[in-house]
């Protein structure tokens, strides 16, 4: 048998050697030493050492050790150190007998189980490194131990104090502390139990590291997320749930995610930020819960991330004199993971019907993840705001303290003081029994945190003690979302069942489909059709106007008006002509009206000419008559003269024989204007006539074409036309 140590060193202040680490005895190994010059090493790669060393003891153990002790001695007994003086071991029978024995498989249901507490003390930062405190803690993943160091114990002659919990680590590696530490609780939770993930520690200790790291990630740049080496264990836990989902065969999910804050003991929606008034409450069924909250539906790990960006956005952050990006509230994201098996449809008594009430369907698994980064405890700070934040703060931890301290002490239904805090009433469901719990508590290496860190690992102690019993939630609910979905999706189906229950229904459906294609389309040509006539009706009233301003007499007959109606709804309604084109019709109507306005204008002239002729035939009858007066006259007064005695008769005179033949003209004349003016009468009743006879022929001849034409309407109007009687010149 021979010795193999594996020794790390590395010089944080680049000045002195210090840490031994761990040491196997590995039969027929030969390896000796690995040192690392110091000078050459960054902190950042003595996590990667570390975690080589440890890789290389698995490699180790694997390999050629049949059986590595689960626990490696203490240090000091191998080194052959001296024992400190005394030592605390804050080793509660849980503690111990969960750091010897894995925790339960996470699908064994509704069994107790401890809350289970992993240690990380991270790096010195900056400031502690440029300070030059000395580093306190010594941590040992394979004994779960955390522990001061024994040099600083003895050298200062301090009691050495040591804790075991279910994971120990250093360093900035996120993703091994989720597997060991975190994974188990969010597949429980995917199992249907409720889950909790909480970090603890003082502020600047790295509890945001360690959940969020939004150093690495910040709203801008979630793509960077998968490249990140220290994802934290929220961004991880999304990982996870997605690959679960992925994963699982026989069931299907529904996630939705909310986002909230306690700032200054109020509760605020982190999603949205302008909701006012959130409220704790409690019912039997949904336990305690905060209301209202926005939820949000998600599908994607990206979706996730991109809504707790959002929230990250309206957090409280401020800079304190320990942390520049100090978290000033307390947040909690919460997943709901709603379950239900895959071919799980609503039972048959529970179909949808399309005329029955909607009922409930199969079982859905509910259960909440919390995901949760406390504020960190601090001690007095110099700014105002930050002081009254801290007071806040500090008694919210302090509740959570007295709330797992009594927990821990009774176990038995004693007064807990959940309601003191909003954070330790939120967090009832998940202390007081029905969740699987994992706490990350975060402590600093820093000797000047000494106090904060035993605090710190004292709280975590006393949450170890915590037993829940969570047991899975099954609800027949149709509050679930998943169930209403999936209700919804049963309800569609069904109906589309029903429009589509054989291949005779299907053709039925084609069939009745390309009918209403054809009845769109004859529709379409319809439509067509009676916008061209709409066009026609229009130009025909437009003419038909203007033949009424230049013919009045046309327009004021009616049969004229009957002749037009008919002309353009020869059947009382609106009718097209089958068998004449659109245009052609309209051509006839177009050759009809200028016909009959040519043979209107011959009326017009033959009547002015009329009404000249009776005009002169006027002025003659005047003249006649004066002159026939004139005659009387003369013609009287001869006879009296005669009779008077001067014995004399004019008619035998020659002014009166001039007048009698001037006379006898005149009246010949007048025979002749009015024979003149009765052959003008008759000519325009010839071409009134042959006006009248013009539209008839014209409706006559598209009568003849209307071969489908209903009988009756239209020869009636047309007989109207021929027996009425209107006005006509003459
Ligand atoms: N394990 C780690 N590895 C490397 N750097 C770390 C680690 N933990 C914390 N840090 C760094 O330390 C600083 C403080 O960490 P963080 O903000 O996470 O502390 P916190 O406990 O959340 O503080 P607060 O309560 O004030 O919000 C950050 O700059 C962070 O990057």
């Amino acid at each position: 048998m021979c010795l193999c140590h594996i020794i790390m060193t590395y010089d944080i202040k680049l000045e002195k050697l210090n840490h031994a680490y761990t040491i196997y005895k590995i039969p027929s190994l030969r390896i000796k030493l690995l040192s690392v010059p110091h000078s050459s090493i960054i902190l950042y790669d003595y996590y990667f050492f570390s975690n080589m060393a440890s890789a290389i003891k698995r490699t180790f153990s694997r390999a050629k050790s049949p059986q590595l002790p689960k626990a490696a001695p203490a240090i000091g007994s191998i080194l052959n150190t001296p024992s400190p003086p005394s030592t605390i071991s804050e080793t509660p029978n849980q503690s111990v007998s969960n750091s010897n024995s894995p925790s339960p498989a996470p699908n064994q249901s509704s069994t107790r189980q401890n809350v289970k507490v992993v240690i990380r003390v991270r790096p010195s930062n900056a400031v502690e490194m440029t300070r030059g405190d000395t580093e306190v803690w010594e941590v040992d993943n394979d004994l779960r131990r955390v522990g001061l160091q024994t040099d600083y114990c003895e050298r200062y002659k301090r009691q050495m104090t040591e804790y075991f919990f279910d994971e120990v680590f250093t360093g900035s590696d996120n993703k091994i502390l989720f597997e060991k530490g975190v994974r188990d609780t969010i597949r429980s939770t995917m199992e249907g139990y409720n889950g909790t993930v909480f970090a603890y520690g003082q502020t600047s200790s790295g509890k945001t590291f360690v959940s969020f790291n939004l150093y690495y990630y910040n709203i801008s740049i979630i793509r960077k997320y998968r490249t990140n080496s220290y994802p934290g264990v929220i961004p991880q836990a999304v990982d996870c749930v997605f690959d679960y989902i992925r994963e699982c065969q026989e069931k299907e999910f529904l996630l939705r995610v909310s986002y909230m804050e306690i700032y200054n003991e109020t509760v605020r929606d982190l999603l949205s930020p302008e909701t006012e008034d959130l409220r704790i409450h409690e019912d039997k069924r949904r336990g305690v819960y905060v209301s209202p909250l926005k939820e949000v539906v998600v599908s994607t790990p990206r979706q996730v991330l991109k809504e707790i960006m959002k929230g990250e956005g309206n957090r409280h952050m401020g800079s304190t004199d320990w942390n520049e990006r100090s978290s000033r509230s307390h947040t909690i994201f919460q997943m709901v993971i709603e379950s239900t098996a895959k071919n799980s449809s609503p039972s048959a008594s529970h179909r949808y019907h399309p005329t029955g009430p909607k009922m409930s369907g199969a079982s859905v698994s509910l259960s909440v993840l919390n995901l949760i980064d406390l504020a960190g405890s601090e001690k007095a700070t110099t700014s105002i705001d930050r002081r009254k934040e801290g007071a806040y703060i500090n008694k919210s931890l302090l509740t959570l303290g007295t709330v797992i301290s009594k927990l821990t002490e009774n176990n038995s239904g004693g007064h807990i003081p959940f309601r003191d805090s909003k954070l330790t009433r939120i967090l009832q469901n998940s202390l007081s029994g029905n969740a699987r719990v994992s706490v990350i508590c975060t402590i600093s290496p820093s000797v000047i945190n000494l106090e904060e860190s035993q605090n710190t690992l004292k709280f975590a102690a006393r949450v170890k003690k915590v037993v829940t019993k969570a047991h899975t939630n099954a609800v027949m609910d149709d509050k679930a979302l998943l169930q209403k979905y999936r209700l919804e999706i049963e309800e569609l189906k069904a109906k589309l069942e029903s429009t589509n229950i054989s291949n005779d229904k299907e053709k039925e459906a084609e069939l009745s489909q390309m009918l209403a294609q054809e009845k769109a389309r004859h529709e379409e040509q319809m439509m067509e059709a009676q916008l061209v006539r709409t066009a026609l009706k229009e130009r025909i009233d437009h003419l038909t106007k203007l033949i009424l301003n230049n013919n009045s007499s046309f327009s004021g007959s009616p049969a004229n008006a009957l002749a037009r109606k008919a002309l353009v709804e020869p059947n009382g309604v609106d009718q097209t002509n089958n068998d004449l084109t659109n245009a052609q019709f309209g051509k006839q109507i177009a050759d009809l009206r200028s016909e009959l306005n040519s043979k209107n204008k011959i009326i017009e002239q033959l009547t002015a000419e009329k009404s000249n002729e009776l005009q002169i035939k006027k002025e003659l009858e005047i003249i006649i008559e004066q002159q026939q007066e004139r005659i009387q006259s003369l013609e009287n007064n001869g006879r009296g003269h005669s009779r008077s005695g001067s014995g004399r008769d004019f008619s035998n005179s020659p002014g009166y024989s001039d007048l009698s033949k001037t006379i006898k003209r005149q009246k010949d004349m007048i025979n002749e204007l009015q024979d003149e003016i009765k052959s003008k009468e008759k000519i325009i009743a010839k071409q009134n006539e042959m006006l009248h006879q013009a539209e008839l022929s014209q409706l006559k001849s598209k009568s003849a074409n209307r071969t489908n034409m209903e009988n009756g309407t239209y020869n009636n109007q047309v007989d109207e036309i021929t027996n009425s009687d209107d006005n006509r010149v003459g």
